[in-house]
């Protein structure tokens, strides 16, 4: 039996509407965390600093008044974000979330609420707007991502322990209500807010407040998509509620890990996002440890969709407005192979097949078209297709060429071998697999 709860889930199972059908379709995200932090880019007075480039305040050896006075420096003369969106759209990117306010604080556009803002800057001017506008004008979705953490707010509060935080805090909450509103006013034509930054006790406990804010956001801005980091129930429970349902539109807590099965995501929509090194969203100048490959990446996206979620890849310009030649080199790598198989891809959610070793079932949303992703070619170059029963196999075709060789061979009931040209491939490739409904007659292989 299910708890009484005001500020839980208020809505079982994922949303129907236009607006999340297209979130849903768009599979392949580009996140991209800009910001003060890029200025240090993890090193400061010739020591580097081990953590995430875009947390270099809280390192102690970071002087906190000498962080926040790098606003001074933030002149990125470089930035062109035409050129930015032409890459993402090159990419294969369907949406782009952008960092409006990361913990530091620092606003990257002119906002009215605060004095820590690009209009401070050197560069005086404001960053979302045009590079929401260039975005848009390649027809790639904008999502702003927002921090509740606020480390250059005076009345920000990780806890509340006596009256004068809970007065700190509510000013605070204030504050934040307006900086959202700004935000669609000056941009309404973003899909929605990607928020973070909700973990401490503050938030956690005043479940109430989320719920309204999220209530007021979709008011203000309706069929806006808000994921399940926003919120808490009057419990203090996180992504999901009491009751364990999801709260939010979509499951937004996994970050640098996926989902390994269907089980993992209870039929939810959700969103992986990654970093290509282990641990860095802003720029660091020097990555260290296992740096992702492109077919790495390729991996994961075609494993979000198979699962039936959206996947995220994180960039991080430098302080000129440039990025770094190995992003650069992943947006490439990445955007050849979407333009041969992004049909894979877009519109791709869980096959409800039986996974097999050498890689991924895809299913084209509402048909009865699955891809194979082949990424693991087995030695015996047999790739086994196990279909659901009552599911024949009407055709199967690559997306390139030379890579079947002769027809599918039947070797159990709903069961069949595609034997593969002995080609050696460095990339993922892709199979499509008509199938039908079973009828009386056989399968046209038999
Ligand atoms: C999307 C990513 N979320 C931010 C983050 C994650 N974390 C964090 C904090 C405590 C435990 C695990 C992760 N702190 N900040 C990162 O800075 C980046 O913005």
């Amino acid at each position: 039996d299910t708890l009484p709860l005001e500020h839980g889930a208020h809505r079982i199972g994922n949303r129907t509407d236009a607006d999340m059908t297209r979130w849903r379709s768009q599979r392949l995200g580009q996140f991209i965390h800009w910001g003060l932090y890029a200025i240090p880019g993890g090193e400061w007075k010739g020591k580097t600093y081990n953590g995430a480039a875009e947390w270099i305040r809280s390192w102690k050896e970071m002087p906190q008044q000498e962080y926040d006075n790098l606003y001074k420096q933030f002149n990125p003369v470089n930035y062109r974000p035409e050129e930015w969106a032409q890459q993402a759209s090159d990419m294969g990117a369907k949406y782009m979330i952008i960092t409006t306010k990361h913990h530091d604080g620092f606003c990257l556009w002119p906002s009215k609420y605060s004095k820590y803002t690009v209009a401070a800057s050197p560069w005086k001017k404001d960053i979302i707007g045009p590079m929401v506008d260039a975005y848009n004008k390649k027809g790639i979705d904008v999502y702003l991502y927002f921090s509740i953490i606020d480390w250059n707010q005076p009345d920000w509060r990780a806890a509340l322990k006596t009256p004068a935080d809970a007065a700190a805090y509510q000013r605070f909450k204030v504050f934040v209500k307006n900086q959202l509103t700004e935000l669609l006013q000056r941009y309404p034509t973003v899909k929605g807010f990607w928020f973070d930054g909700t973990w401490d006790d503050s938030w956690k406990n005043d479940g109430a407040f989320s719920d309204e804010l999220e209530q007021y956001l979709q008011r203000l801005h309706p069929g806006l998509i808000i994921g399940s980091r926003l919120r808490a129930d009057e419990k203090g429970a996180r992504h999901f509620d009491s009751n364990s349902r999801l709260m939010g539109d979509y499951e937004q807590g996994w970050e640098r890990k996926l989902p390994e099965k269907s089980a993992d995501v209870h039929g939810n929509d959700w969103e992986g996002v990654m970093t290509i090194p282990e641990n860095q969203w802003g720029y660091n100048a020097k990555w260290t440890g296992h740096i992702k490959s492109s077919n790495e990446l390729i991996e994961m996206l075609v494993k979000s969709a198979s699962l039936g979620g959206n996947f995220v890849i994180n960039f991080g310009p430098k302080s000129d407005g440039t990025f770094r030649t190995e992003e650069v080199q992943r947006m490439q790598e990445i955007g050849h192979w979407m333009k041969i198989n992004s049909s894979a891809i877009d519109g791709g959610t869980d096959a409800g097949f039986a996974k097999q070793d050498w890689g991924y079932y895809i299913r084209k949303s509402g048909t009865d078209s699955v891809y194979m992703v082949v990424c693991n070619v087995p030695v015996s170059g047999n790739l086994r297709v196990k279909l659901p029963a009552q599911t024949t196999l009407a055709n199967v075709t690559s997306l390139e060429k030379n890579i079947i060789s002769g027809t599918p061979e039947l070797i159990g009931k709903n069961e069949y071998f595609i034997h593969l040209d002995h080609k050696s491939q460095d990339a993922p490739f892709v199979i499509l697999l008509q199938t039908s409904k079973e009828n009386r007659d056989n399968s046209s292989f038999e």
